[in-house]
């Protein structure tokens, strides 16, 4: 068989393979084994390439009227979508033959109706279109938390079977994961948290949990809006665009079914559907989902007294009007298709409508928020509409940019293209979509009335990055991302940690002063007395070369007047992104100092200098690396006092609590009253979740490895190893200023100290462990001490003490700040042996802890018990015996009854004092 008869017989082979296909004779590999084809794999390929995108390639032949206009395609719709493949696609047609002049003749009117396709799905490769594997799209699953919480839904899959996967951290990542998901894995969303995403066609149908609307088929796209609006409990709330009621319900679901959502719709089209018919729909869903707090009613929302009586308190808008549907996947190609895609006149009406409604949100007096939606991918539906309104209303509202991890913006040439969020199957695995948020801007004569108590909401600049507060976050996007599984009245809202930036030059001095103004009149009222180990410390003091070195207790040191010079150094900069380096070798986060590194003026030492520090301390090797010259080059200094650390298991909270609370010993140690230093890491670990801990309890830090000259200090002081730190010793009864310490740390973040215990209403906390990637060496993330039955343990202590609140932590995704919130407000903390539970350092006076073991772990570690001895709590401890009760992967079965029995202890001593 020559070349070119082999290529037209590839072509024909193949649309004979896809004709048997499609009439089911087959699978591809069935009828690609019947053709008497010899080239089995490439015609494999083809055949599997253009049943990818199948939809794309029909919608072209039938815009281009291929096979109307050329007989040489025999009516053979098959064969011009394998043609249109490998001309337009896939690697281009091979060899000259009649085939390809069909392609080769109609080339203008083919690439122009991919022009189009490209353009509508805002891609630019043709390999890019949508195919039928981005077509299959996820199945989404959204959690009504009025009827249930994220947590149970989980565990109801996982008993049914179904295998709960890690969310990974960056969302190109976790793209991948959905799209490959075995037909029994499932996994949380990457971006909403009531949601949870499974393998496309997962046939849910027969699902007891979406009967009774425990969850709710929605697509990630559509659940934007009501996140986005995101109104508070309480809240009045308009859903002016609201059947069949996806939004409604997902709304009254964020607000804890508590507020008003007065929600409207029609129909201007009575072939359609008669608007009883809408709202009637609408109500039968509210009610399958347990929602209360709607009042449906069938109107016109144009026809809406804006400013009357009734209407007067709404303050969120939800606009989510008709539209083409043009971003609905299934709907491709009736998009494309000529008779059902949307002409440029309907489009034009479809506009006019849409800024109507959107305009008619911005007449309630009190409005603050107004959502704005469509599921379609036309520019003059979205973009358009929105810079139009805009226009009209920018003097009071803003178009503001939310959230801000999304992938995917408005089309470009818009004034506000970056604020706007698209949705599409390629780059967000949803419908097509678009969602704006406009926002009532502050006014300034509004400023004064927030004395007054009227309102507190900051003054917003144009741009909203103006607004933000230090760690990226506005409140909003705060609030955005709350992630908490709360029982009793508290609802408390948890941010997800994110990074503070990090210079490469030391903090500019004016910011870190007024990091200590907001903290220094907690900070000056503290009663620092003397302390004996501080006394002994300072006691035991070597200086050399006239105070240029001076040494204390063989444990830390003060160098005046010290140049340090990164180019005695090697080793890794430091600061890589977590997923850049999975299995570095620990040894390589270290780098290696050669003398010369530390200089000091020193004029009566020539050769090394002489202090001995203990066995095992980095301390040692900066010692060796300390060089003393005899004259200094003029420089500048670094004024502000700067700490050298090198951390070790960093991103491990105990740990870098024990070099924390160092740092801060060095503070109180020399006296430095705005409590703020610089801090600079000589090591070459990178970015880690712990890392903007530093920024905000010292005000900054640089990393030794990113310093490219010289620098000079003016006071460095060497800190204490982590694993010399008085906190590491377990045995000691008590430990320097830890309550000092305790009320630093929580002033740091902002966190109050008003809890008084009340045995009526304890609040007892259950600090659970998870997997999670936190270095370079554990990839797979999987840590050990879990317990298996949270849910149990938890509804048990429940159903024991109704009358206190049981708060369940998981602090993975919550930023410091949020876990000491509740850490602060917890009078028992009850956890499985972990770094997790550091933060009983920062529980209330006369608080508890309840720490577990699993049979194989040694009680011996007694960190925590350390902990409450130095901070006086009541604690007790429990371990398992019973090796039916160890799991794989870690997980330890804890009887509810022991649970129930140490808290009745721990309740009873803690109580004792009252009742008596
Ligand atoms: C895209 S659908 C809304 C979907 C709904 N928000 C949801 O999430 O389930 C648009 C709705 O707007 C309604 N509609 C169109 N014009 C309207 C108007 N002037 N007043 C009230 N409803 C209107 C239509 O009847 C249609 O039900």
């Amino acid at each position: 068989m020559g070349d070119m008869n082999r290529n037209s017989n590839l072509y024909i082979e193949a649309a004979r393979v896809l004709h048997d296909i499609y009439e089911k004779k087959g699978s591809i590999k069935t009828c690609v084994h019947r053709s008497s084809f010899q080239e089995k794999q490439m015609l494999t390929a083809l055949v599997s390439q253009t049943l990818r995108f199948a939809k794309v390639l029909e919608t072209v032949v039938k815009r281009t009227k291929l096979l109307e206009n050329n007989r040489l395609l025999w009516n053979d719709g098959m064969l011009a979508r394998v043609l249109l493949y490998d001309f337009m696609i896939g690697p281009g047609l091979y060899k000259p033959g009649r085939l390809k002049v069909v392609m080769v003749k109609n080339k203008e009117i083919i690439t122009s109706e991919f022009d189009r396709l490209l353009t509508a799905y805002g891609v630019n490769e043709c390999s890019e279109l949508p195919s039928s594997t981005t077509e299959a799209l996820p199945r989404y699953v959204r959690v009504n938390l009025i009827k249930t919480s994220v947590d149970e839904v989980i565990d109801s899959f996982v008993d049914k079977g179904w295998t709960l996967l890690h969310v990974p951290t960056d969302f190109s990542s976790f793209k991948e994961v959905c799209q490959n998901l075995d037909e029994n894995q499932f996994l949380r969303d990457f971006h909403l948290d009531d949601l949870l995403v499974f393998p496309a066609h997962t046939d849910f149908h027969d699902s007891r949990l979406v009967q009774d609307g425990t969850v709710i088929l929605q697509d990630k796209a559509s659940c934007l809006p009501a996140h986005i609006l995101s109104p508070p409990e309480g809240a009045v709330v308009v859903d002016s665009c609201a059947a069949p009621g996806n939004k409604t319900s997902h709304m009254a679901s964020l607000m804890g079914n508590k507020g008003t959502i007065y929600a409207f719709d029609h129909t201007i089209d009575p072939y359609v559907c008669q608007c009883e018919d809408r709202i009637e729909v609408l109500q039968e869903r509210m009610e399958g989902a347990g929602v209360s707090c709607k009042v449906a009613r069938c109107m016109d929302f144009l026809r809406v007294k804006t400013d009357s009586q009734t209407y007067r308190d709404v303050e969120y808008v939800m606009v989510d009007p008709s539209c083409s549907g043009s971003g609905i996947v299934s709907r491709l190609d009736s998009l494309t298709n000529d008779d059902a895609s949307v002409s440029q006149r309907r489009l034009g009406q479809l506009h006019k409508l849409q800024a109507q409604i959107l305009r008619h949100a911005f007449s309630f007096p009190k409005v603050k928020k107004i959502v704005y939606s469509t599921c379609s991918i036309n520019e003059e539906e979205n973009e358009q509409v929105c810079e139009e309104i805009y226009e009209k209303f920018k003097e009071r509202f803003k178009i503001k940019k939310v959230m801000k991890n999304w992938p995917e913006r408005g089309r470009k040439g818009y004034q506000k293209s970056d604020r706007y969020l698209r949705a599409s199957p390629t780059a967000t695995l949803t419908n097509g979509f678009f969602v704006a948020c406009f926002k009532r801007r502050k006014m300034k004569q509004e400023v004064g009335s927030m004395e007054s108590g009227m309102d507190q909401e900051e003054v917003s600049s144009e741009d909203d990055q103006g607004s933000q507060k230090q760690n990226g976050m506005d409140d909003e996007e705060k609030e955005e991302n709350f992630k908490l599984n709360v029982r009793c009245t508290m609802r408390l809202h948890v941010r997800q940690q994110r990074e503070y930036h990090v210079t490469t030059s030391f903090p500019d001095t004016r910011m870190s002063y007024q990091l200590a103004l907001k903290t220094s009149p907690i900070l000056s009222n503290l009663n620092v007395t003397k302390d004996d180990t501080l006394m002994a410390w300072s006691k035991s003091n070597t200086s050399i070369c006239n105070n240029s070195f001076t040494g204390f207790a063989h444990l830390f040191a003060k160098l005046e007047g010290v140049l340090l010079d990164s180019s005695f150094s090697a080793g890794p900069q430091g600061g890589e992104r977590i997923e850049s380096v999975l299995n570095q070798p620990e040894e390589k986060e270290f780098l290696t100092l050669k003398p010369g590194y530390f200089q000091i003026r020193c004029d009566n030492i020539t050769g090394d200098m002489e202090y001995k520090f203990q066995h095992g301390d980095h301390l040692v090797k900066w010692m060796a690396a300390l060089k003393p010259v005899s004259k200094m080059p003029a420089h500048q200094e670094v004024d502000k006092i700067t700490i050298a650390v090198t951390r070790y298991e960093y991103a491990n909270v105990y740990h870098t609590m024990t070099d924390w609370y160092n740092a801060f010993l060095m503070l109180l140690f020399f006296n430095v009253k705005s409590f703020t230093a610089n801090i600079l890491f000589i090591d070459s670990h990178p970015q880690g979740g712990l890392d903007s801990i530093w920024t905000t309890l010292f005000g900054g830090y640089v990393r030794a490895g990113q310093l490219t000259k010289p620098q000079y200090f003016k006071n460095l002081i060497w800190n204490i190893q982590g694993y010399k730190s008085p906190m590491f010793r377990h045995n000691l009864p008590s430990i320097p200023h830890i309550e000092i310490f305790r009320l630093f740390f929580l002033a740091k973040h902002n966190v109050q100290v008003t809890k008084r215990l009340n045995c009526e209403k304890l609040h007892i906390t259950f600090l659970w462990r998870r997997d999670y990637v936190a270095h370079p060496r554990n990839p797979r993330g999987i840590i050990s001490r879990k317990a298996k039955n949270e849910k149990e343990l938890e509804d048990s202590v429940h159903k024991l003490y109704p009358n206190h609140c049981i708060v369940s932590l998981r602090t993975e995704n919550m930023s410091m700040h949020d876990q000491l919130g509740v850490i602060a407000n917890t009078d028992i903390l009850v956890g499985m042996h972990g770094a997790g539970l550091t933060l009983a350092l920062f529980l209330p006076k006369n608080a508890g802890l309840i720490e577990l073991y699993p049979k194989y772990w040694s009680v011996d570690n007694a960190h925590f018990k350390a902990i409450a001895r130095w901070r006086n709590l009541q604690y007790t401890q429990w371990q398992n015996m019973d090796n039916k009760m160890e799991f794989p992967d870690y997980f330890t079965y804890i009887p509810p009854s022991v649970i129930q029995n140490l808290l009745s202890n721990i309740i009873g001593l803690m109580c004792k004092p009252y009742k008596d």
